[in-house]
């Protein structure tokens, strides 16, 4: 896990091959629906690891067969919330969870518009109530605009407020990182890692496209 500089609380994980292989896939144009859901559930599952290293932890008593010793209870993990931000992050969230596995899902979804505009369409908004213990984990792999992250993190301080407030993604372009930070400087940032820029239509260079689309196949309009 990298610090990135540029803003407080951004970190990116270019400082692990793992990820880094796992991106790699991600990224190629060549790899198939099942195989990029299969990857976006594994850095799902390593990032929440890696996140555990940033929660409080306390050390318990408990009782081997044999004597007493102290073990360690990752106390922020009992208390998560996972805001799944459709479509993109549901295998994002799969892997999360099998990691952060006391948690509750909320479920948002929210669609992007056409460039310039980008307006934001969030129809479908079901969010548990967030108590001051907890850890808002708002998960959505691409980070483009920073449009669809501002208004869900406005939408989802309306229902109390946390601990603290992650966004967990795949990647993301400098000025959707600065955009967000702008909005909501307490929310802290972990991506796989953070690409150069954005094109005129609104896409992550280099990127790996539209991680919807690539997920689940594109969608028709009726
Ligand atoms: O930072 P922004 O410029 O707002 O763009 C990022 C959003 O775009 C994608 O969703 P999209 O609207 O394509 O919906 P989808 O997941 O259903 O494809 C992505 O999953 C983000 O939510
Ligand atoms: O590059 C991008 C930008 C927004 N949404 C995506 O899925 N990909
Ligand atoms: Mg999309």
């Amino acid at each position: 896990m990298k610090r990135d500089e540029r803003w407080e609380g951004v970190y990116s994980f270019e400082d692990s091959p793992f990820i880094m292989e796992i991106l790699t896939e991600l990224r190629d144009e060549r790899t198939g629906p099942i195989a990029f859901r299969k990857g976006l559930v594994k850095l799902g599952r390593y990032m929440a690891y890696e996140l555990t290293k940033t929660m409080e932890v306390e050390k318990v008593p408990i009782k081997t067969p044999l004597e007493e010793t102290d073990g360690t209870l990752i106390k922020d993990r009992r208390n998560v919330i996972i805001i799944t931000v459709l479509r993109a992050a549901i295998p994002l969230m799969e892997g999360l969870i099998k990691v952060l596995d006391h948690s509750r899902v909320g479920i948002v979804s929210a669609s992007r518009g056409k460039a310039p505009k980008f307006e934001i369409e969030m129809k479908y908004v079901k969010v548990p109530q967030v108590k001051p213990d907890d850890t808002v984990i708002i998960a959505d792999p691409m980070i483009a605009t920073g449009s669809t992250l501002i208004k869900v993190l406005d939408e989802v301080k309306k229902y109390g407020d946390a601990k603290r407030y992650v966004i967990v993604g795949v990647l993301a372009a400098p000025e959707g990182i600065s955009r967000i930070k702008e909005a909501h400087p307490d929310v802290e940032i972990f991506v796989a890692a953070i690409d150069r820029e954005l094109n005129e239509m609104g896409y992550i260079l280099p990127g790996l496209g539209d991680a919807g689309d690539r997920a689940f196949g594109a969608p028709i309009k009726l």
